[in-house]
């Protein structure tokens, strides 16, 4: 596991905001340490000019650990990457952002499950199946973060999601991995499909299961 996570989150933000997902201040990333606490975006930094002392190191159950700037704050969607590390243990980053695609095809549905078309880039993700039947968990976008994160764990602690990722409406995708590479493979995974989507839909073709 990375020693110092900062300079790959900072690379990934820097691609992100270049490529419209983290406009301004949107979307927060983080990567866990060997001692289980993890490195986030403090809040409202520009996601393209990050640098490392724009971060905080917290431990799994919210604690402040580390600032390099005390006047900073960790993000205001912490617990949503709280919620992820302690729902699995084996991911070691948690990427989030805002993409247009990602809120559009989040009001293609109006239920908590998006479903997937069954293109081959879903290999990325981890299903390995001939014309796969799979769904990416939508959760609805409330104004107090903790709650998402709530709905996240009571979702999760029964049902394990199909794919490291989940959506939550009219905001952005969510991903975990087990380094901050994958991690950042799965969002532009993830971002290829919510393109499909939009583009599936303009043509006209149906892969509803
Ligand atoms: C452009 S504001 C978006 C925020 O409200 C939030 O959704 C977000 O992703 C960034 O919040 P932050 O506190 O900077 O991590
Ligand atoms: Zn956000």
């Amino acid at each position: 596991m990375n020693t110092d996570p900062r300079q790959s989150l900072i690379h990934a933000s820097r691609q992100f905001h270049q490529l419209g997902w983290m406009a301004g201040t949107a979307g927060n990333l983080s990567a866990k340490i060997a001692d289980n606490s993890f490195w986030i975006t403090a809040s409202g930094k520009q996601k393209g000019k990050l640098v490392a002392e724009d971060f905080v190191r917290i431990s799994l159950t919210g604690e402040v650990l580390e600032n390099p700037s005390p006047q900073n704050k960790p993000s205001a969607e912490t617990s949503i990457h709280q919620a992820i590390y302690s729902l699995f243990p084996e991911a070691n980053a948690c990427y989030h952002v805002h993409s247009v695609e990602a809120k559009l095809v989040s009001n293609f549905i109006d239920h908590e499950q998006l479903p997937l078309p069954p293109i081959e880039m879903l290999k990325g993700l981890g299903i390995w199946e001939e014309n796969p039947k799979v769904y990416m968990p939508v959760f609805e976008n409330y104004l107090e973060v903790p709650r998402i994160a709530e709905a996240i764990v009571q979702r999760f602690k029964t049902t394990i999601p199909d794919v490291p990722a989940l959506l939550i409406r009219n905001h952005g995708v969510t991903v975990w991995a087990s380094s901050p590479e994958a991690a950042e493979n799965h969002v532009e995974l993830a971002e290829y499909i919510f393109r499909y989507i939009v583009a599936a839909r303009q043509a006209g073709l149906k892969f509803h299961h």
